[in-house]
Order: structure tokens, then sequence, then C-alpha cells
């Protein structure tokens, strides 16, 4: 196992900012990041953790493993695990636009090189934008609660190129925080609520960080999702996970 890397409490949202901002990845967020989305996003150590044993299931000999919205790389080491010793001669690229998060997820995966053994497949880190970056040779790619940052008018294009660069039966890991019909929604909202708030957020704190990603994080609807992922490319879709408006998809070429 890899050290628990140190990292501070979420305070973000704690004292009344009167106009909030839109939320950014900036180095106040990556100093917080695992504090912070693990009491944000209900089910994240799951998916995390599953990331790594579906990269287990679907890494191929010699291919690439990509991380398309890394952060701090979480998903990189859960799959590196995951395929360790059971798929030789793999890549892990690991992708983010934010400076903050490549920087501290270089720390991380040197944590693990300490901790790990040396015939773990190699961890390749860039900053920059997964929407230009070229991708070749995939056998799984990971987007883990990313694509609802990236323009609605690019998400087709972006899964359409990932599509294009996986191998037959390769895979793509889609997490997403997702929208439902309006019953479903106040009932799925509340109970995500009530998750950060059984995780300690106080109700100026959640209500602070909506309005922060309101403009920001634009979810959709699984069916939405599903036919997408199909219209890129993918020829099976299943929704292997859900918790709350939270969910990962599966998608195989
Ligand atoms: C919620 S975090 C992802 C969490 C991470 N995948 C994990 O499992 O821990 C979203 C990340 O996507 C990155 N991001 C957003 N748009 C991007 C883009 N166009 N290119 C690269 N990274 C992007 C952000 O900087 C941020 O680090
Ligand atoms: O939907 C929310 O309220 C969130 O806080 C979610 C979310 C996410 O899904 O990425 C938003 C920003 C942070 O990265 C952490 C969690």
């Amino acid at each position: 196992m890899s050290h628990t890397p140190e990292h501070e409490t979420d305070t973000i949202y704690q004292s009344d900012q009167g106009q909030v901002a839109d939320f950014t990845f900036d180095q106040a967020v990556a100093r917080v990041f695992p504090d912070m989305i693990k009491r944000s996003v209900p089910g994240y150590a799951e998916t995390v953790a599953m990331s790594g044993v579906i990269a287990g299931r679907y890494a191929q000999p010699g291919s690439n493993l990509y991380d398309l919205g890394c952060s701090l790389g979480a998903v990189t080491l859960a799959m590196r695990h995951g395929i360790h010793n059971k798929v030789a001669d793999c890549r892990i690229i690991a992708i983010d636009n934010s400076q903050s998060m490549v920087e501290r997820a270089g720390h991380y995966v040197a944590l693990d090189e300490a901790d790990f053994v040396a015939d773990a497949a190699p961890v390749e880190l860039a900053c920059a934008d997964i929407c230009q970056y070229p991708l070749v040779n995939a056998s799984v790619t990971a987007l883990n609660f990313v694509l609802q940052f990236i323009p609605l008018e690019q998400r087709l294009a972006l899964l359409s190129r990932i599509a294009a660069a996986t191998l037959p039966g390769g895979a793509l890991i889609l997490s997403e925080k997702i929208c439902f019909d309006d019953q479903e929604q106040r009932l799925q909202t509340d109970l995500h609520h009530d998750f950060k708030r059984a995780n300690g957020y106080s109700d100026l704190e959640i209500a602070q960080k909506r309005s922060a990603i309101e403009n920001v994080l634009i979810p959709e609807s699984e069916n939405v999702h599903i036919e997408r992922l199909k219209a890129a490319g993918f020829s099976k879709v299943i929704r292997w996970y859900q918790c709350f408006n939270f969910v990962s998809f599966l998608a195989v070429k």
C-alpha cells in the first residue's frame, strides 16, 4: 500500500464570502482536495478503488492507460496497483490542466514509487487540456468526475477522440454527477446535501459551494450520457455504480 499523503481540511467556504466566485481548481483547492472530494462526492472512494479493479480486467499488454483530469492522481495510482503483476509494459498517462494539481500529483506518484515495488507501470504526468491532448493506443481511460466540467459542446468530441484511440475490447470509466427529472432531482439533491452535512459541512458551506459550481459543473442525465457514449463509438455501456446523484459508467469499445 502507498503512504497516505498529508493534506488539509477543506474550510474554503466556511466564512461568508458575500459574492461567491466561480469554482476553480486552484492552489487553495489542490491543497484540500482529498478532504474536499471525500466529503463532497458520495461513493468517491469506491469509484477510485474499483477503477483499479476495472483496469485490471481491461488493460492490455503494451498499451496506454489514461487518467484524464487526474487531479492528485488517485485513479492513476489505483489503476497502477490494479494492473500490477497482471498486464505487462503499460504506461499510465495522467493529465490535468491545473498546474497546482499536477505539481501535487507528482509528489503523490513519487510517494507511491518510494513505497511500491520497482516494476510498477511508469506514470507520465502532463499539465495540459484534455480536449487537445493526443490520445493513442488506449486500453483503459478514466474520466473520474471530469466531463461535468467540460463545456457541453465539447463533450461529444472528447468522448469520440477517446473511443477512436481505444483498442478493440478497451474501456472508458466515466464517473459523473448526474441530474434527474424534477421530483427525483429534489430528493437526490436533499440526500447529497445530507451527506455533506453528515461529513461536517455547514449549511453556509453547502450553499456557497453550490453557487460556486453552478455555472462550472453542468450535470446531465444518465440517458444523455449513455446515448452519447454510444454515439462516440462505444458498443456497450453499463452503469456499474451509483451513490445518490453520483454515478459511474463502464463503456467498452
Ligand atoms: C473533480 S476533479 C477530478 C478528480 C480526479 N479524477 C480524482 O478521481 O481524484 C476535476 C479535475 O479535472 C480537471 N480539469 C477540468 N477541465 C480540464 C481540462 N479541460 N483539461 C484537463 N483537466 C481538466 C481539473 O483541473 C480537476 O483537477
Ligand atoms: O456537487 C458538489 O456539490 C460537489 O462538491 C462536487 C464536486 C465534484 O463532483 O467534483 C465539485 C467540486 C470538487 O471537485 C469536489 C466535488
